[in-house]
Order: C-alpha cells, then structure tokens, then sequence
C-alpha cells in the first residue's frame, strides 16, 4: 500500500488531532519528538566529520521550532550549529526553546551572507505546512540567499516557499538536498527527487488508520525511516 501524501488541510488536521483533548500531545512534545527526528536525520545523511558546521534557519512558527530543537539535539550529538532566526515569536514556548540553545552557547547570528560562507550545511527550517501565497519579508531576501548558495540544504517538512501542495511553482524556491517529512509527506513532496526521510515518530496507529497514512515501519528504535527508494518505486 502506498505512502500518503498530504494535502495541507490534512496536515494541519491530523497535528490538531494530535493535540486535541482526544489526541493527548501537547505542542512541545511533538516539537520535541520532530526536531530530534530532524537531528537524527542530518546525522546520517551529513556525517559530522564532514558537515560539522550547520546554519540552522529559522522561521516564525512551528518548522521554526522544529530547526530550534534540532540545533539543540545536533549540538549533543556533537555538530556546532549556528542559528539565524530573524523573526522571533514572543510565545513562552519559543523564548525557552531559544534559552536552551543560548545556555549550550549555540551563536545566534544576523548575518545569513556571512554564516553561508562559514558552514557545511544549511538546515532550512523556515516554513512547513502552513505556507501560503508569496514569500512575505523578510523572508524573500533569505530564500533569495537560499536560491543563491552551493552549500547543501536539508529542509524540515518543506522545501521553504515551496506551494505546500504544487510543489516549485514559479521556481520561487529552491530544491534542497535532502528532505526530512514529518508525519507523512505532504503533496509537493511527489516533486522532490532528493534523499527523502520521514520523521516523527509519534502517530498512533488508530490514527494512521483512520487517514489511510501507511507509514513504513520504523527500524528498531530509530526516529526516521528513509523513504528515498520506497517512494520511487512507487512512482
Ligand atoms: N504533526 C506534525 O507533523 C508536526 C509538525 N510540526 C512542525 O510544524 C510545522 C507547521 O507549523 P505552523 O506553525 O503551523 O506553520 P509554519 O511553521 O509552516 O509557518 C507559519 C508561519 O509562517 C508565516 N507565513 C505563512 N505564509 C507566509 C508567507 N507567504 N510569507 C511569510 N510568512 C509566511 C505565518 O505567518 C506563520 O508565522 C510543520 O511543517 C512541522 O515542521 C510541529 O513541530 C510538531 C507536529
Ligand atoms: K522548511
């Protein structure tokens, strides 16, 4: 049985449930769960040896988030992120995500130019599925950088800027390296031909029945599953 896609009102419908009354989570706890699953998997694409300096990028809501604890967990397995996050919210969630990284002496830093000169690696954490419409400042400046560098890019969820469901449309993104899907993938991602990861590792199956997502099993007690081949064939 083939792997769901998405669509965006199903994304957003299934993270709801998650967190409803019925569902139990709260957003920390799945914040937490996807950001490791993000971490774990840029340590296996991305050995450290190699692609020991990540410019993590941040943006305002929860694949912010996502790339705020991944910075955190990427830093324990011995990585050195740098975050740029030039859009902070003011939720008490996000001010303790961002005193985590501070108190482990992760450098937060204003200037994107700079840091993609300095880094091996860019973690593209700036929009998930609750894009829509064009890319709104300050925003367009960094996907243009984005456009821009040779530096590999992993994206959480997303591809920043991509349509959530129509993929590249206007080529305003750009196309990452690899791509981490949380959940399930969402629609574009049927337009992505890069190392693909699925991550978050937290539906419960009554769940994944109820969408029809038929997610793989995840090997042993790993966070991520890589789906690069398994999507292929069933293209
Ligand atoms: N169940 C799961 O899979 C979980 C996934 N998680 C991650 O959460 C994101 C979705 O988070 P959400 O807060 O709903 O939205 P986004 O981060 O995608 O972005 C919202 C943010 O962006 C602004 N925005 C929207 N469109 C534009 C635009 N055109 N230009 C500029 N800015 C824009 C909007 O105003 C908001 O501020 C999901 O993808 C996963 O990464 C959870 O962490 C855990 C559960
Ligand atoms: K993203």
């Amino acid at each position: 049985m083939a792997l769901k896609y998405l669509t965006q009102k199903i994304a957003q419908t299934i993270d709801e449930e998650l967190m409803s009354q019925a569902g139990g989570f709260s957003i920390d706890q799945l914040m937490e769960l996807a950001g490791l699953s993000v971490a774990q998997a840029v340590s296996k694409i991305y050995d450290k040896s190699n692609f020991s300096r990540v410019l993590i990028c941040c943006g305002p809501g929860n694949n912010g988030g996502d790339g705020l604890v991944a910075a955190r967990h990427l830093f324990h397995f011995g990585y050195k992120p740098n975050i740029f996050y030039p859009k902070r919210t003011k939720k008490e969630l996000y001010q303790r995500l961002v005193t985590q990284c501070e108190n482990l002496k992760i450098p937060f830093t204003d200037d994107l130019s700079e840091q993609l000169l300095q880094n091996d690696l860019v973690l593209d954490a700036i929009f998930g599925f609750s894009f829509s419409g064009e890319v709104k400042a300050p925003f367009d400046h960094v996907i243009q950088k984005l456009k821009e560098t040779r530096l590999p890019i992993a994206s959480v969820d997303i591809p920043s800027a991509w349509d959530v469901e129509k993929g590249n449309i206007g080529n305003r993104g750009f196309t990452p390296s690899m791509l981490i899907s949380l959940t399930a993938p969402k629609l574009c991602a049927k337009q992505f031909n890069g190392t693909h990861l699925l991550g978050g590792r937290f539906v419960p199956p009554e769940l994944e029945r109820k969408y029809g997502l038929n997610i793989p099993p995840y090997p042993g007690t790993e966070q991520v599953i890589d789906i690069t081949n398994l999507l292929k064939e069933k293209l």
